[in-house]
């Protein structure tokens, strides 16, 4: 969550007044000098004056921040008044600087200036890359910069680096930042880059020649420079400060300028946002209105940051010499005037990139049934207050988990992460590598932790039996069998973040579920926990409680991965998150930076407590379920003794007995890699009931494991932690059929119909080839259940049992998507599977023939077809390519028609003239 922490100076609350420059321009036509003088001129670097109108030989003088005669340079305006506030955006605090003043007047010049006189917007960039490349490495931060552009039109909001773009809303979130969904943001990396993005989108700008401006802004143009820096070592705090350049449209006196039609609309709109400008400073100034009008124009709205907000704010009054501009002059020296006395609240934007410890902690917290929100709250202090002073037990834990090796740790989880995108040969290498450093670093991690217990019990005088660690371990269970011969309750430790990592998802899925509840389960079904039958929702600890605390955290890691850096798209391919709530989470984004935790979703506007939870409750399952970003759903096979039998419990009445196979191996784990698992055929299920269905089966995929964990506790390690000997392998049936699928209540005795006579026929597909670089070897499919096959790597197989056979398609990783689309039903599933993505060169443009339809005799349909073309070419710009595909095809249609029934028309015309031209 963004923390506001106020900028001081001193430890007293800062507060910035805006500061004001004015400048002077020269005259444009050297005759006008010499025949009437200038109406206003400068007395010193701070005063001017002007003639009173009222009475010719007085004049009215100005005080302002700074005053820029005639003659001062590009480089002396940006030097005295901007280049002062630019460090600012580097310590997470915004700045803005905005160019006031009539049409004319020199704000473009002032701002943009020209290739040989650059003006504030290229040389402010520069100085911020300047400033972020100025930076000593050793301060231990990183700097990411980046732009969006844009422009308020007529009272739209269209971006200018997204030609065509629509007009854009412009939001608040709960901390009163302003935010615009949708808006492109680019990352920079130089001053080129900035130029490369900047040209093209200047020239999108609207401008057009007016009598008192050859090349008039007709819009309000705004760029946006942000500077993220991430402490690159723990907690990696992240600060996130924000520049706004913004070239107004000049105010416009319609009598001179000669606009009419679209120039006088475009004009009204200009004032109005102008008029809403200075009753926004005028009310701020006054201090007892209630309410400022920001909210009066899409100008104000914007600056409201800059303007009694939180921004350095530096405004520069262009003014002109001209009589003719004299009453224009006079009013903006008065705005200028009212707008200094206006004080910002400047603050430094903050949050923390990466959590510091798991959150399984909480979640066990509140699963003990003990403190509510208070005492939680005493100790997440608690666990903060190691940093402040180190006396506390806990700081013991702290400082001997030692933050160097959590960096590396988190540094190599991060590593394996981006293996996903490389070549799997090298990843495979990196991975064996980092596996090897990994299980170095966990020994070295567990030392320190086993150190820090010691000194926490000594400190607290409480038995081991009795204390929590601060750090868990959620380790494999194979793993922890070594330490775990005396069996310490809940004796855990070790490093969370590493079981994100893609080595690691067997492990994860070993321990998908805590053993007592495991049995429950299957006689209470896991539908009715994600959602049960009467409607409400279980409070968060009855679903979150069937999922192992690593996979929640895994999920919960993966959404916050998605939330930070997922597009437009992919938010809104999770579940619950439709096309606004997506962009309400890009803008919380833009405001805020990242979201430490899930919970900061609930601080995105409509996102409330009830949706926050359901939205975990869908998202976590299907994502711990089918992780998106890992591999293919793996299943880890149990591995008992000595070919254990299937406990009493789990035997169900009925059904025939469990497929074993009996593989043998030598090496550490044995582990199948399930490549696909999905089911088919869902005749009579609606959409809840197949997410249910989906989570169902994959969760008893899952779960199936544990159950004999919790019997067995099998200890097949040898000392380095690998097994040995003969080993059978329990495969289970589809643990939820059809029918009880259908039947969500359930059976009150968990007996489960055979599965032969199931409606929906779980298909479970064993990778024969895996024998991945741990030399974990998969278990060969022809030893398995015949529900089992094994078709080739990254085949997807779903049997269709009344149709008697199987149908296979291509549909690598598929699941994954099915997790994050919006609706999460297994036939849109298959159609994703089976539709291979559009070529956007096969969208064709048929705008210029339904142009040319239109000129045929068969109104109205070459203007629908025309009409339908247009609506074609718009899908393609937003990406719809199969709306695109498909309204080409009606445009054609109508086109096509359109053109031979006039073509007929035409011909028949021309032959009855003929005919009455001889008659
Ligand atoms: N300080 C200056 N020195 C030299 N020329 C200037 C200066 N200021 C403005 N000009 C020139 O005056 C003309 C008008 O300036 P500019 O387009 O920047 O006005 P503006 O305030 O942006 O007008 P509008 O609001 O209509 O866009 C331009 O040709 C510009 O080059």
């Amino acid at each position: 969550m963004a923390q506001r922490v106020p900028a001081s100076d001193g430890g007293s609350k800062k507060t910035s007044r805006i500061r004001v420059a004015v400048r002077l321009r020269p005259y444009m036509v050297k005759e006008d000098e010499k025949a009437e003088g200038p109406c206003v001129r400068g007395i010193d670097s701070q005063n001017l004056e002007i003639i009173n109108w009222r009475n010719a030989t007085e004049t009215v003088k100005y005080h302002f921040d700074v005053f820029h005669g005639e003659q001062t340079t590009q480089k002396e305006v940006f030097l005295s008044s901007v280049k002062p506030i630019l460090p600012h955006i580097l310590k997470g605090e915004n700045a803005s600087v905005f160019a006031y003043g009539p049409t004319g007047a020199g704000k473009t010049h002032t701002m943009l200036g020209s290739a040989e006189q650059p003006g504030v917007i290229p040389r402010a960039v520069r100085e911020v890359f300047n400033l972020v490349n100025a930076k000593d490495e050793d301060e231990g931060w990183d700097y990411k910069i980046g732009m969006s552009y844009l422009e308020i039109y007529n009272e739209k909001v269209l971006d200018l680096l997204l030609p065509n773009s629509q007009d854009l809303p412009i939001r608040e979130d709960k901390d009163k930042n302003i935010l615009i969904p949708g808006l492109t943001h680019t990352t920079i990396t130089s001053f080129a880059d900035f130029d490369k993005h900047f040209v093209p989108a200047t020239l999108n700008r609207t401008t057009a020649s007016t009598k008192l401006n050859q090349r008039s802004s007709r819009s309000h143009a705004i760029l946006l420079i942000k500077v993220v820096r991430t402490q690159k070592t723990l907690p990696f705090r992240q600060q996130t400060g924000k520049l706004y350049l913004v070239d107004l449209a000049g105010s416009e006196d319609n009598r001179r300028t000669g606009n009419q039609g679209i120039r006088l609309k475009e004009s009204g709109a200009i004032n109005l946002s102008l008029f809403t400008l200075s009753k926004v400073v005028d009310s701020l100034n006054s201090g007892t209105s209630i309410r400022v009008p920001y909210r009066d124009s899409k100008l104000t709205r914007l600056l409201q940051d800059s303007l009694g907000g939180s921004a350095h704010s530096v405004m520069i009054t262009n003014i002109a010499p001209e009589y003719k501009f004299y009453f224009d002059t006079f009013s903006a020296l008065n705005f200028a005037a009212k707008s200094k006395l206006i004080v910002n609240k400047p603050f430094t934007r903050e949050t923390v990139a990466m959590p510091m410890l798991p959150v399984k902690r909480a979640r066990e917290e509140r699963g003990s049934g003990g403190p509510g929100a208070e005492p939680t709250k005493k100790k997440q202090k608690d666990e903060k207050r190691p940093e402040q002073d180190g006396s506390s037990p806990s700081a013991h834990h702290h400082s001997l988990s030692e933050p160097s090796v959590m960096e590396r740790l988190i540094a190599l989880e991060k590593l394996m992460m981006s293996c996903q995108d490389k070549d799997r040969q090298s990843v495979l290498k990196d991975v064996a590598q980092s596996r090897r450093e990994i299980q170095e670093l966990k020994e070295k991690q567990r030392e320190f932790e086993n150190k820090a217990m010691l000194l926490s019990q000594l400190a607290e005088g409480k038995s081991s039996e009795t204390e929590e660690p601060v750090f868990r371990n959620n380790s494999a269970p194979l793993q922890r069998k070594q330490s775990n011969a005396a069996k310490p309750k809940k004796q855990q430790a070790v490093v969370q973040p590493l079981q994100v990592s893609q080595v690691q998802p067997l492990q994860q899925l070993a321990v998908i579920k805590k053993q007592s509840v495991c049995v429950k389960k299957r006689e209470k079904k896991l539908s009715d926990l994600v959602e049960p039958p009467d409607g409400k929702e279980n409070s968060e600890i009855s679903w979150e409680s069937q999922l192992d605390t690593s996979v929640l955290e895994v999920s919960r890691q993966k959404i916050l991965h998605i939330l930070n850096s997922g597009c437009l798209k992919e938010l809104k391919g999770l579940q619950q998150i439709g096309d606004k709530k997506a962009k309400l989470i890009l803008g919380w984004r833009e405001i805020h930076g990242h979201f430490t935790k899930l919970e900061d979703l609930t601080r995105v506007e409509g996102m409330t407590e009830k949706r926050f939870s359901t939205f975990m409750k869908r998202v976590v399952c299907w994502i711990s379920l089918f992780p998106l970003h890992t591999p293919p759903p793996c299943l880890i096979l149990p591995v008992l003794p000595e070919s254990p039998s299937l406990p009493a419990h789990c035997a169900q009445p009925g059904q025939p007995a469990t497929p074993t196979a009996t593989v043998s191996h030598s090496h550490s784990r044995i582990r199948s890699n399930v490549d696909e698992v999905f089911a088919a055929r869902h005749t009579g299920l609606d959409n809840k009931q197949k997410l249910h269905f989906g989570v169902t089966m994959a969760a008893n995929m899952m779960e199936a494991p544990t159950v004999w964990q919790e019997e067995e506790q099998p200890s097949l390690l040898n000392q380095e932690g690998s097994l040995s000997g003969q080993a059978s392998v329990p495969v289970p049936c589809p643990p939820v059929t059809g029918e009880e699928l259908l039947d969500s209540g359930g059976s009150p005795t968990g007996a489960r119909s055979p599965c032969s006579k199931s409606r929906g026929e779980l298909v479970i597909v064993i990778n024969e080839k895996l024998k991945n670089s741990n030399g974990i070897h998969s278990v060969p499919a022809e030893s398995l259940s015949p529900v089992i096959s094994s078709p080739p790597r990254r085949q997807h197989s779903i049997s269709y049992p009344h149709h008697g056979k199987t149908r296979k398609g291509s549909r690598a990783s598929s699941i994954g998507y099915t997790a994050f689309s919006p609706r999460p039903s297994i036939s849109r599933h298959s159609s994703i599977a089976t539709n291979p993505p559009l070529d956007r060169s096969k969208v064709k443009d048929y705008l210029l023939l339904s142009v040319l339809a239109c000129f045929c005799p068969v109104w109205p349909i070459n203007i629908v077809g025309f009409v339908y073309s247009i609506m074609s070419k718009n899908s393609l710009e937003q990406g719809n390519l199969d709306g695109a595909v498909r309204l080409g095809r009606v445009a054609k249609m109508l086109s096509v028609v359109s053109l031979v029934g006039g073509t007929i028309i035409i011909i028949a015309c021309i032959v009855n003239l003929a005919i009455n031209v001889k008659t």
